[in-house]
């Protein structure tokens, strides 16, 4: 069994970090994998950052705007929360692109030690009820009834909850905000005795085991969203063509790659006034995040069909 510390440095912690073998018991630790699922739009990305407490997933009002399995890590006193983000189990489309995303969804609860299933308070749905019946038995599963501040009639919250009772044996129910931290600390005490007593895996100081590169490409897409509203379908993605490092600066070309002649045009913007706030605004959050001056160079293709062709999904890493 191992005890070591994993490396300590931040956004430089291997995924493949995870599958080790857990650590022996440190007295006084605790350290477990948290999966974070739900359809679309429940408010996943913003209590993952919430919990992790800086941004490390991107948010969006637009639905399904989180593709890839993302982990955040908070030490809080004696515990290490490991937090596995999932992108929503997809129902309304059925290409090659959510086939993908079912996968995901599956592989990354399985080895986990909690489930923190989110839905909104007081609703509940087929997308929700999907996504239950995908998490494996036996595995404590947490309901997080999140958005509880757009939940007008309080008083309907005891019958739901009690309804949500019989769908499932939860192991606890939380009702709460994910925008308020004082409800997000108490999701957190929640979770502890779930975690087995072992030494941590990371470092007290460290957010995510994603790479640099993926951060930067999240930010990118985060930025393209938010800024073409709900103009540009979720298909376009972005892709990361040069990276380089050298001390505190970053020279990085991306491009944001899209479905028709039209979106380009979106993205663009008249005079390219839309393409460079992008790439500002992305440049900007980036360095606060690196700590590091950053070049980027931002570029728009288009690439028709490439959400329904899973050897190119292969190629932009969706696999
Ligand atoms: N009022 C309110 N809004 C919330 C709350 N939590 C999240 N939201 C909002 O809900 C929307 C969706 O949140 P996300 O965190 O992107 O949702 P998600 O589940 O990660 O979505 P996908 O990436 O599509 O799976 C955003 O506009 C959030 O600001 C909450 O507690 N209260």
């Amino acid at each position: 069994m191992n005890v070591e510390r994993r490396p300590a440095r931040r956004y430089n912690v291997k995924l493949e970090d995870l599958n080790q073998p857990p650590a022996t018991p440190v007295p006084g630790q605790r350290c477990g994998l948290v999966a974070i699922v739900g359809r679309p739009n429940v408010g996943k990305s913003t209590l993952l950052n919430a919990l992790v407490g800086q941004k490390v997933s991107i948010t969006s009002r637009k639905a399904q705007t989180t593709r890839h399995r993302i982990t955040g890590i908070r030490t809080l006193e004696d515990t290490q929360y490991i937090f596995v983000d999932t992108p929503g189990f997809q129902t309304r489309h059925s290409n090659a692109l959510n086939r993908n995303l079912n996968r995901t969804v599956l592989s990354s609860v399985a080895d986990v030690d909690v489930v923190l299933f989110v839905v909104e308070a007081g609703r509940y749905g087929m997308d929700d009820a999907k996504v239950l019946a995908l998490l494996p038995e036996g595995k404590p599963v947490i309901l997080v009834a999140n958005k509880l501040d757009k939940l007008v009639r309080r008083a309907e919250l005891a019958p739901w909850l009690k309804s949500m009772q019989e769908r499932h044996p939860f192991a606890e129910f939380v009702p709460m905000t994910a925008k308020r931290p004082e409800e997000v600390r108490r999701l957190l005490e929640i979770v502890r005795p779930y975690l087995p007593e072992q030494g941590w895996w990371y470092d007290e100081d460290t957010l995510t085991d994603r790479s640099e590169r993926f951060l930067v490409s999240e930010m990118i897409r985060e930025k393209l969203f938010r800024l073409t509203g709900d103009e540009l379908p979720y298909t376009s993605t972005v892709v990361i063509d040069k990276y380089e490092e050298q001390g505190r600066l970053r020279r990085i070309a991306a491009t944001i790659i899209v479905e028709r002649d039209a979106h380009k045009g979106m993205v663009i913007g008249d005079g390219g006034e839309r393409l460079k706030r992008i790439g500002t605004e992305a440049r900007q959050e980036l360095e606060k995040l690196l700590d590091a001056k950053i070049f980027l160079e931002l570029w728009v293709k288009v690439r028709s069909g490439w959400a329904d062709d899973e050897e190119r999904l292969r190629s932009y890493g969706y696999e």
